[in-house]
């Protein structure tokens, strides 16, 4: 229909909006939303924590808005990508007329989801229905570089604060298949260098020692570490959150020379880099140990450092997670919102990457991880990154489910309800 196709032109809109890091455009990504949010007659304000990267706030608000709030949190800036490895530009959201496919840097990760909670609650406008609990949207920036100037500022605002936010929204993924993957928690990044020094020497003679063997022997440690959590992935034991990964990121050792290296010197340092994800679920304290006895050893001349170390535990102590059980009635609200809106929902997960839900999490506050795209292959930070027309507009009924049980939700009545019954 042709509401449909206007739907479709403001999604491509905004991803045709260049938010890539390290220069994203956020002041017209900025004005965008504000304009959407203009048309919704929905109050919006601009914050700016750190200057030149705006973080817009909209709010619906309640007919009770002493009730804990509902946030859907999206960041606007993509990843950078390499234009000439992909079929379309990445900044066209090029429609594939025959498929329907939209290509475009952001159109999984996560520009998708933000537009998603607009057009939802512009359905929800357009049937009359009128939210309970305030509604508040946030639009991020930075998430892709750590979210430090985002989502981290804001989750420790004085604004935040006053919101009184009971639940919030955040990413997830794309999945393959026709179940909706959602997410509970995530794993920690852990960011290693590991150092080795050695004697150096003739490239002809053996000896014990050398940077780049002490290096070495702490690889291959890795490596069969790595091999391992992999297997129980690969044998179906484990889902890929619940393992530890580690990635080599780089490897930065020998003696430059005008023609590229120093052939014949064994170089006194080398160094390695290594991307870790911890789920919340692991033993940090084992993994501390395993760095600093058999990947980094000082007994090898080894030394290291964490270029980032987030911690699996809250402010309170606890595992990072957030309860799928009675004490968190959003889950239940959430699976019911999406069966009610024939869609179907896989086990829920542990993100295997970060997402600013961690700062929310963090508080104390449940977030669930979900990116409404099903029958699609996974293609954040890809090339041809792109989402399919009918699937986005699937989304956005998944969300209309969704915003109006948690918008309509009173805790109060189903307590009363639920002592009723006893
Ligand atoms: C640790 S901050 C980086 C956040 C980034 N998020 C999405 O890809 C990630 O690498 O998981
Ligand atoms: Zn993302
Ligand atoms: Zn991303």
């Amino acid at each position: 229909s042709s509401d449909s196709s206007i739907i479709i032109s403001r999604f491509r809109e905004y991803l045709q909006i260049n938010t890539a890091q390290p220069n994203p455009n956020y002041r017209e990504a900025a004005e965008f939303l504000v304009s959407q949010a203009n048309f919704l007659s929905l109050d919006s304000q601009v914050l700016e924590f750190v200057p030149g990267k705006p973080l817009v706030l909209l709010k619906w608000p309640g007919k009770s808005p002493s009730l804990p709030s509902i946030l859907l949190n999206s960041h606007t800036d993509v990843v950078p990508s390499e234009h000439h490895k992909w079929s379309h530009p990445p900044f066209e959201a090029h429609l594939d007329s025959s498929t329907g496919n939209i290509f475009a840097r952001g159109s999984q990760d996560m520009k998708c989801v933000g537009m998603q909670y607009l057009e939802a609650i512009r359905k929800l406008k357009a049937s009359g229905f009128q939210p309970l609990r305030t509604v508040y949207l946030s639009f991020v920036p930075d998430e892709e570089v750590g979210g430090h100037d985002g989502a981290e500022k804001f989750a420790d605002s004085e604004v935040f604060k006053k919101m009184n936010v009971g639940v919030l929204l955040d990413e997830g993924l794309a999945s393959p298949d026709e179940f909706y993957r959602v997410f509970y928690a995530e794993r920690a990044p852990w960011w290693l260098v590991i150092k080795a020094t050695g004697a150096p020497g003739h490239g002809a003679k053996l000896y014990d020692n050398s940077a780049m063997e002490n290096l070495l022997k702490s690889i291959e440690s890795i490596r069969r570490f790595r091999a391992a959590q992999f297997d129980l992935v690969k044998s179906g034991s484990r889902a890929e959150g619940q393992v530890i990964s580690v990635n080599m990121a780089f490897l930065k050792a020998g003696t430059p020379s005008p023609t590229g290296f120093v052939m014949n010197l064994q170089p006194s340092e080398a160094q390695a880099g290594f991307d870790i994800r911890v789920p919340p679920t692991a033993d940090p304290s084992s993994l501390e140990r395993r760095i600093a006895e058999e990947w980094a050893p000082s007994s090898r001349n080894m030394t290291f450092e964490f270029k980032q170390k987030t911690s699996v535990y809250d402010k309170f102590g606890k595992p990072i997670l957030t309860a799928l059980d009675s004490s968190n009635p959003w889950w239940a609200l959430l699976e019911a919102a999406i069966k009610k809106a024939n869609g179907k929902l896989g086990k829920p997960e542990i993100f295997p990457a970060s997402t600013d839900a961690r700062y929310f999490r963090d508080r104390g506050l449940p977030a669930i991880g979900f990116s409404p795209m099903a029958n699609t292959p996974i293609l954040l930070h890809d090339h041809n990154e792109f989402l399919n027309k009918d699937e986005y507009l699937k989304g956005i009924d998944m969300y209309v489910s969704i915003i109006e049980a948690y918008a309509s939700f009173d805790e109060q009545t189903r307590d009363e309800a639920s002592r009723a019954e006893l």
